[in-house]
């Protein structure tokens, strides 16, 4: 797995006012947008492209287009959602697909409670939406999940994670053999004895759409 760790000023910026435990949910949700914005523009460097001849008013020049099946993206819900519509701003035509996760905040294993993705996702390039790797249950799960399904690269865009959490992703998925990338506008220090990301930003999922007991 290659982990790439953002180091931007706007990033680091951004994330610091995240982070602030007076930052409000509009607030929040909005920050949390613009980052994955700028963090896709780096994941996507190497989203699948073909050859093909654009004709502008004056002549015919070479040009690309996004290959077909183009990427799937796949929020993983409820914290996930929040990072949607960044994506979308760089990837307008990409395809959704949802995947329904929860940690259980006692044993910290993960669950998938729904899914809703294509049958089959032979060749296809998928990037995994979620703000926050803290075990790495969850994403590793995510990730299994979709390379049994097809998945021909798997690309996690995250806000923090923790070095627990990276750990585990690279024992988990060292069998894997398709192409695993991590990108994440921070990395922490340590998760707490609640599993939660230090110095973090709380529940992700609560300061986006407030608490749900
Ligand atoms: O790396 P892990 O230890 O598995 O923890 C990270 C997961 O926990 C949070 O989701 P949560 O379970 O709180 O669900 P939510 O998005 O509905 O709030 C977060 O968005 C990740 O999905
Ligand atoms: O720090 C953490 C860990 C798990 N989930 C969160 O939302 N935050
Ligand atoms: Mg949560």
């Amino acid at each position: 797995m290659r982990v790439h760790v953002a180091d931007h000023p706007l990033i680091s910026h951004k994330l610091s006012v995240l982070r602030d435990a007076g930052t409000d949910s509009p607030t929040f949700r909005r920050l949390t947008e613009e980052l994955v914005t700028l963090l896709a523009y780096e994941a996507t460097r190497e989203v699948s492209v073909e050859p093909i001849e654009v004709t502008t008013p004056l002549t015919t020049t070479h040009g690309v287009r996004l290959t077909s099946p183009g990427p799937l993206v796949v929020p993983i819900l409820r914290a996930g959602l929040g990072m949607l519509e960044g994506m979308q701003r760089l990837l307008p035509t990409a395809e959704v697909g949802f995947l329904g996760m929860i940690r259980n905040e006692e044993t910290l294993e993960a669950e998938t409670y729904t899914e809703r993705l294509p049958d089959r996702l032979d060749g296809r390039q998928c990037y995994v939406l979620d703000p926050m790797l803290a075990t790495g249950g969850t994403l590793a799960m995510a990730i299994d999940f979709l390379v049994r399904r097809g998945a021909k690269e798997i690309t996690a865009i995250t806000l923090l994670s923790a070095p627990e959490g990276i750990e585990r992703l690279e024992r988990d998925t060292a069998h894997i053999d398709v192409p695993i990338q991590l990108f994440s506008a921070g990395l922490d220090e340590r998760l707490d004895e609640n599993g939660y990301i230090v110095p973090g930003l709380g529940d992700a999922g609560d300061r986006l759409y407030g608490v749900v007991d």
